[in-house]
């Protein structure tokens, strides 16, 4: 269970850049919950992932992951419970390492097998089924440098390293946003195939609405550092595209702008 209770976050306090990025935020996330999140230009989506995994420490309120107060944990630590993703595939990988070294890497780090980038035989059995669950055919090119493969394939098995020891929790940061149509559709059918099979609570900031609203069980929108509504059950089973972008306004006293939004 992810809590966080009055977190709150300025950047350039005390100056006249001063930006209020998060105000007194308060979630709770149950075991398995798949949250979506959307939200405008700089309404504070990244900021609240930075301030889960660690990026920084916020400057009020406090985050507790699994009953363990994660509030003042340096950001390495974090990430041994918490896996990560961004719309650059190649931010979490090695490009000039292979598929199995970088499986092998998080996979070691899981387990605390220490570091290095040797390959325990033992372990390129799992991979390579891991890998074939994909559906991609990544399963024949373990030995293949990450650098050369296409962004959708990348990001495969970014996702299958970040979830290769199950996370506390995973943080998708818009992951399928630097895929064509047809891939990120796959790349999202993996997403929640294997959220669903390991049952990991996850959080996915996204800017196509229409797919905020069907993946997962709740949807969080966000406003100027602000959660304004948070959609769950029978409310966010009714939900349209259009209802969603009338509330916003009627709520916001303004429209939507976000310039990569997909309204449709
Ligand atoms: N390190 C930082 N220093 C100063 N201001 C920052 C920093 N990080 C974020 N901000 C500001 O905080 C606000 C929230 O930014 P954030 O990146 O969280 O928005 P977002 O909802 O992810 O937006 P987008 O969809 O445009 O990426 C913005 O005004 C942004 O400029």
């Amino acid at each position: 269970m992810l809590q966080l209770t009055n977190v709150g976050k300025t950047f350039n306090a005390k100056t006249p850049n001063a930006k209020v990025a998060l105000r007194n935020i308060n979630l709770t996330l149950e075991d398995g919950d798949f949250v979506t999140i959307i939200g405008g230009n700089g309404a504070g989506k990244s900021t609240l992932f930075n301030a889960i995994a660690g990026a920084f420490l916020c400057d009020t309120g406090r985050i507790y992951l699994d009953g363990q107060d994660y509030t003042f944990l340096p950001e390495y630590k974090r990430a041994r419970c918490i896996g990560r993703l961004f719309q650059d595939p190649m931010r979490s990988t090695a490009p000039s390492m292979t598929i199995e070294e970088n499986l092998a890497l998080c996979y070691q780090r899981g387990t605390r097998r220490g570091f290095g980038i040797g390959v325990k035989k033992s372990d390129v059995a799992y991979f390579r089924d891991r890998l074939a669950e994909l559906g991609l055919g990544l399963e024949d090119r373990l030995k293949t440098k990450m650098g050369l493969l296409s962004g959708g394939q990348r990001q495969a098995v970014t996702l299958l390293m970040a979830t290769i020891v199950t996370p506390r929790l995973l943080l998708l940061d818009e992951h399928t946003a630097a895929l064509d149509p047809a891939t990120a559709v796959k790349v999202l059918e993996m997403t929640d195939r294997i959220v669903k099979k390991d049952h990991i609570t996850t959080m996915m900031i996204t800017h196509n609405i229409q797919s905020a609203l069907e993946l997962g069980n709740r949807t969080i929108m966000m406003d100027e550092g602000e959660i304004i509504l948070d959609l769950k059950g029978e409310e966010r089973e009714n939900m349209t595209v259009e209802k969603l972008i009338d509330m916003f306004s009627q709520k916001r006293g303004k429209k939507l702008d976000n310039d990569r939004m997909l309204l449709v």
